[in-house]
């Protein structure tokens, strides 16, 4: 079923706080193959997700600077640390597949990757995974459950699809847990956070 692109706004942050593990943890072993593959793919999810569809958008919630704050920090982004919030979603055919949230810290985004401060809706993707230099050091998972913020975003886009659209589509909170992952990437020795989670119509829960 077709979505509409969301008629922002939807309030920036969204925030994101999860129970972040290693995938190596056995609370996973149990999810779907599919959605694993998804999870664990090493590759660009934009490259992979405009694969699947027709009309790949990038809309933006917002983007501000802020201190790096306790829950997100981690041993190569400090807590107080000035970091750059990024928070978008990824659209496929007009069906939000995933929420996405980085922390840039402004000491990264120097050189070359100062493109990286003003990216507007090209994907953070397209830069990361040109410059070869690229590696992602370390890759976490987390659910989101009916109180996360992930998954009230994702009712609000549902409730906004009903509005939009000439079917009657009860608002309702999705259903099943949503699944996202964490991962900390060095671009140029230089770290950089991104957080992705699977909305509910993603491909990675077909
Ligand atoms: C890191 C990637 O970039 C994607 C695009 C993002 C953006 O434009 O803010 C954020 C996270 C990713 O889903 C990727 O494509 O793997």
């Amino acid at each position: 079923m077709k979505q509409q692109i969301v008629n922002f706004p939807i309030t920036f942050p969204i925030t994101l706080t999860g129970q972040w593990q290693s995938p190596r943890t056995l609370g996973f072993s149990s999810l779907s193959t599919p959605l694993k593959d998804w999870l664990l793919d090493e590759g660009s999810l934009t490259a992979r997700l405009k694969n699947h569809c027709d009309n790949f958008q990038v809309k933006i919630i917002g983007e501000q600077q802020q201190p790096c704050s306790a829950a997100e920090s981690c041993d190569l982004i400090k807590v107080g640390e000035p970091v750059l919030v990024r928070e978008v979603i990824l659209y496929c055919d007009d069906v939000p597949q995933v929420f996405a949230r980085s922390l840039l810290p402004l000491a990264s985004l120097t050189g070359e990757e100062q493109i990286l401060a003003n990216l507007g809706e090209q994907p953070l993707g397209q830069v990361l995974f040109n410059n070869p230099s690229l590696q992602r050091l370390r890759l976490e998972l987390s659910s989101f459950d009916s109180n996360s913020s992930v998954v009230a975003l994702a009712a609000k886009l549902a409730a906004q699809h009903a509005s939009n659209s000439s079917l009657v589509k009860a608002s309702t909170i999705p259903k099943q847990e949503l699944w996202g992952r964490r991962s900390i990437f060095m671009l140029e020795n230089k770290p950089l956070m991104v957080a992705e989670v699977f909305l509910p119509d993603a491909f990675a829960y077909e």
